[in-house]
């Protein structure tokens, strides 16, 4: 079905333009005939029955929705086997153009005062019973309107069911979690914690946060974990807010802060410099040189491709992480106290044998 500008859809949504095309279909801008106003229009192609009664729950789920940072879902149509989900036009720019614009990271304040704008929508999700999982949160999802608002756009929609469909990817690579990528334990708060923490690294660093995928099969292989601390990028962020970014994006989901809540809280605490803190589930620093050992999968190095990460016999819940500093390598300690021990042997003698 051809979509073009002027064409009049449903018999009533006259296209406007084509705004993008994503993984699982195509948004117009349209001008609904009827009731006199600009609607977003969202167009999943070719989806087979079962899709399509998933898509059709859904949707019902979204008309529910209300917030201001959410655009209102109205009406869900079928037309064969394709369908077309109709919505508030957000009009303003993503956050991915506002960057590349820039061309440089944004400040810390003006990310964290984001943050905090679009957390009680995310929270609001959450909240919904059963909870609505957005699963592709990433600046490009991120609208700011001319009058400074964020809306947070592209939601939910029947993602979970896409996934199992080989030839649609559901997600964005450089900002999901790795449950979602290997689609082998349920995606959930958390996995919004992850891609939501993504959005901010890059926001505030102005690079592609390391994907999951490439950060496991790294540390699987023995290689350090390919995620740069934001600190090393933008020296502004401070290390409290880089080490609550990192914590966030743990590849294991139960290492992550619980609830968005939860990591807004943390991040607020490090933008203002608060101690980090090292108890599980809190906040810590990566340092480096730091030995990662994935110690459940110890046995199964020394190589695992990427191919066999996505195989479902590993849950990254298994995953756990071992840190040892330059201080507890026994090679180190041993150097460092033969210096020493010469260096007072030294000076004792300069002190009781002068003439030495
Ligand atoms: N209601 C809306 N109003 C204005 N723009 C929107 C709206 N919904 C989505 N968009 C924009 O449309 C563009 C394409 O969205 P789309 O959802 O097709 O792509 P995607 O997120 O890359 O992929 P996927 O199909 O996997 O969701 C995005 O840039 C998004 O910001």
């Amino acid at each position: 079905m051809s979509l073009g500008v002027g064409s009049v859809l449903l018999g009533r949504y006259q296209i406007l333009r084509l705004i993008g095309q994503g993984g699982m279909g195509t948004v117009y801008a349209a001008f609904d005939q009827q009731l006199n106003h600009q609607v977003a229009i969202k167009y999943f192609r070719g989806q087979d029955a079962i899709f399509q009664s998933n898509l059709q729950r859904e949707a019902q789920i979204l008309a529910r929705l209300r917030h201001p940072s959410l655009p209102r879902v109205y009406d869900l149509q079928r037309v064969g086997d394709a369908a077309f989900l109709i919505m508030d036009l957000i009009e303003g720019e993503n956050l991915d153009s506002l960057l590349a614009q820039r061309g440089a990271a944004f400040e810390p304040d003006v990310v964290l005062a984001w943050a905090k704008a679009l957390a009680p929508a995310l929270s609001y999700l959450h909240h919904q019973t059963p909870p609505v999982i957005h699963r592709d949160i990433k600046p490009q999802n991120i609208i700011r309107t001319p009058e400074g608002q964020l809306i947070l756009v592209d939601f939910g929609l029947a993602k979970q069911w896409a996934s199992s469909n080989q030839s649609v990817v559901a997600y964005t690579l450089a900002y999901a979690a790795l449950e979602q990528i290997q689609a082998t334990s349920p995606v959930n708060q958390r996995s919004d914690v992850y891609s939501f923490a993504a959005t901010l690294y890059h926001l505030l660093t102005n690079c592609e946060p390391a994907d999951a995928l490439t950060r496991a099969s790294s540390l699987i292989n023995g290689q350090p974990d390919p995620l740069v601390n934001p600190v090393n990028l933008n020296p502004a962020v401070s290390p409290a807010m880089a080490a609550v970014l990192v914590q966030a994006m743990a590849l294991p989901a139960n290492e992550r802060p619980a609830s968005i809540d939860q990591f807004i809280q943390q991040l607020q605490q490090g933008f203002y410099n608060q101690p980090s803190l090292s108890s599980a589930g809190q906040p810590t620093i990566v340092q480096r040189p730091a030995v990662a050992t994935i110690a459940l999968l110890e046995a199964t190095k020394p190589a695992l491709s990427a191919k066999q990460i996505l195989q479902p016999q590993l849950p990254p819940q298994q995953i756990t992480y071992q840190e040892t500093t330059e201080m507890e390598d026994p090679l180190t300690r041993f150097l460092v106290f033969s210096i020493l021990f010469v260096v007072g042997a030294l000076l004792l003698l300069c002190l009781f044998a002068p003439n030495f």
